[in-house]
């Protein structure tokens, strides 16, 4: 079993986020807003400010009290919708419940959509047009493509349909000609359909949803689930998978560190648009 390490690809994508840097006559902001003080939120919007300043962007975290109204989120978007100094505006999710999520992502100027959640952006990126992607699925690309995966007209199963991983994964999978299949959690038959998947993406948030009997032996097995288990970082992937698996992305150290990196390219992509 080949272990795919996000640490090495990671950097490739920081490098040339560096390299872009360099070429641009201002330094670009990233501002990150969290409501509240969710320990995850709180730890992962802290790895994105580290990382941003480690790169050398400007990074700025807004906190806002967890009863802050909907009103008072959408105030502070549009002001750095506005704000020059602001290239890109991510807000970390999930939101408390009293906020609906639709409306404050579909309130962001779409060029500073670090996320790449708007509908502008959704759109284009399923029409092939130049978009912000999403940085978990366009991670997960530039995982593949680090290891030398070839999708072109392979069999790509992702279980889970949410808007952030399994949708805009599809699309991105699509784009680079994989013959793609969405299961979730209505799937009848499961493991027949996993079965097949010449590459499996675990996308569910979930602990041990993926077994080794759903996995056909020599798959690539990619691991999105990031849950906490017991004060451990665990995957949606049991671990005997890797008995099965002909290469698998850990848990700490796979998927995450990418997402973190295409944010940071994505940040200096906006910027470069904006000029
Ligand atoms: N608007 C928004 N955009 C997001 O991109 C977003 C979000 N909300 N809400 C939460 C999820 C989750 N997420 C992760 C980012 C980095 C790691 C990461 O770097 N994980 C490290 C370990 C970090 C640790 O030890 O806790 C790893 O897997 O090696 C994981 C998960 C981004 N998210």
């Amino acid at each position: 079993m080949i272990e795919l390490r996000g640490a090495p690809a990671a950097e490739s994508l920081l490098q040339q986020a560096r390299e872009r840097l360099q070429n641009l006559p201002f330094v670009p902001h990233l501002h990150v807003v969290r409501l509240g003080e969710d320990p995850a939120s709180v730890s992962y919007v802290r790895l994105k400010d580290r990382k941003a300043r480690e790169i050398g962007l400007k990074s700025t975290v807004h906190v806002l009290p967890e009863e802050s109204s909907q009103a008072d989120l959408l105030v502070l978007i549009e002001h750095l919708n506005q704000d020059q100094d602001a290239h890109g505006i991510l807000v970390q999710l999930p939101l408390p419940r009293h906020i609906d999520a639709q409306t404050v992502i579909e309130t962001i100027n779409p060029l500073k959509d670090v996320d790449g959640f708007h509908p502008e952006n959704v759109g284009k990126l399923w029409l092939g047009q130049e978009a912000l992607l999403p940085c978990t699925p366009a991670g997960i690309l530039a995982l593949c493509d680090h290891h030398q995966i070839q999708l072109s007209g392979k069999q790509v199963v992702i279980v889970g349909r949410s808007n952030i991983v399994g949708k805009p994964l599809a699309a991105l999978m699509l784009s680079r000609d994989a013959t793609v299949t969405i299961a979730h959690s209505r799937t009848l038959n499961l493991s027949e359909v996993t079965r097949r998947a010449d590459v499996l993406v675990a996308a569910v948030g979930r602990p041990g949803t993926i077994t080794p009997e759903m996995v056909k032996p020599g798959a690539v097995v990619l691991d999105v689930g990031v849950n906490r288990l017991e004060g451990k970082l665990v995957g949606d992937v049991a671990p005997e998978v890797q008995e099965v698996a002909g290469a698998l992305t850990p848990v700490p150290g796979g998927i995450g560190p990418m997402t973190v990196a295409n944010l940071m390219l994505n940040t200096v992509l906006a910027a470069e648009r904006q000029r």
